[in-house]
């Protein structure tokens, strides 16, 4: 990554921005030692578009999030947030937070994000105090509390006292209060149980339609690649294998591999020994 970021601004939110994608992603590549974990890996995420990666565990998905969001560095390529080079690491501490308001991200165990001890209310009065001071916080974590469907119960409420949803829509709730671009959600809703996950899916499509927020969606989990996304990403050994619309792919894969995920879904028929069979001879 070789270009210079440019100067930002410390109170600007991160809105969409009119034919500017949400997300670009050239070229990218990490190794770690022999592995390639992410190679060459390019796609596009249009602002307010909701873009999913799949591909079996070790594909690289959680690498390639990571390296958006700035967890993690890229040994080569480039990622642009709203047109905007993210390069190297941040430089000093307004830069580190006007890179976190333009990508949040929201993982799957909100436990290991949400601090044990801190209210909700208390966590996103932080959070808002962090990157917009002198504004007004209550009717702000109003708002945000009714925008993820909380009430005043679960603001006061400690994270252990929340149900694996509710602490979920904290953890978005959180995320949205920086107004990010691009929120990258990493298996978000793969702890949850299946109802509480449509719930949850339900809720990031309305919120997606209200905000314009792009989502980048990692999961290993079909369904909700199919629910939730309109672009798809395939990746195998770090490689992007097969892109296009979610329905186009899902429906009529051109790459085997693609296929052979599809036909992994256990289903009634299934056969776990042929799909190893194939997945062998790929
Ligand atoms: N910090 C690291 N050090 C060494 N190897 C790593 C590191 N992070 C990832 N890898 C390796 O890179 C490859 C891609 O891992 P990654 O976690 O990105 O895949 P994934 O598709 O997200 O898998 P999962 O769904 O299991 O999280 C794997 O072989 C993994 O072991």
């Amino acid at each position: 990554m070789s270009e210079a970021a440019p100067p930002v601004s410390e109170a600007a939110p991160s809105t969409a921005v009119p034919g500017v994608p949400a997300l670009e992603i050239t070229g990218l590549c990490r190794t770690f030692g022999a592995v390639r974990a992410v190679d060459e890996v390019s796609f596009t995420l249009p602002a307010g578009g909701s873009l999913g990666i799949v591909g079996e565990s070790g594909s690289g998905k959680t690498t390639t999030a990571r390296i958006v969001v700035g967890l993690e560095r890229a040994d080569a390529g480039r990622v642009l947030v709203k047109g905007r080079a993210r390069t190297g690491g941040a430089r000093g501490k307004a830069e580190r937070l006007a890179r976190a308001r333009e990508v949040q991200m929201v993982f799957q165990d909100p436990y290991l994000s949400l601090d044990p001890r801190t209210s909700v209310e208390a966590a996103l009065r932080e959070t808002l105090r962090l990157h917009f001071p002198g504004t007004d916080h209550p009717a702000r974590i109003k708002e945000l509390l009714d925008q993820v469907g909380l009430d005043t119960r679960a603001a006061e409420a400690l994270p252990r006292q929340l149900s694996g949803g509710q602490r979920q829509r904290v953890a978005i709730a959180r995320a949205l209060a920086v107004q990010p671009a691009v929120l990258v959600l990493d298996e978000a809703v793969a702890a949850l149980d299946v109802s509480v996950q449509a719930q949850v899916l339900n809720l990031l499509a309305d919120i997606r339609e209200q905000t314009g927020i792009g989502y980048l969606f990692i999961t290993h989990d079909l369904g909700v690649v199919r629910c939730v996304t309109d672009e798809v990403v395939v990746m195998r050994h770090g490689r992007i294998v097969e892109a296009g619309p979610t329905a186009e792919v899902l429906d009529d894969p051109r790459n085997a591999y693609t296929r052979l995920l599809l036909e992994s879904v256990p289903r009634p028929g299934w056969d776990p020994d042929r799909i190893a069979a194939a997945r062998r001879a790929l």
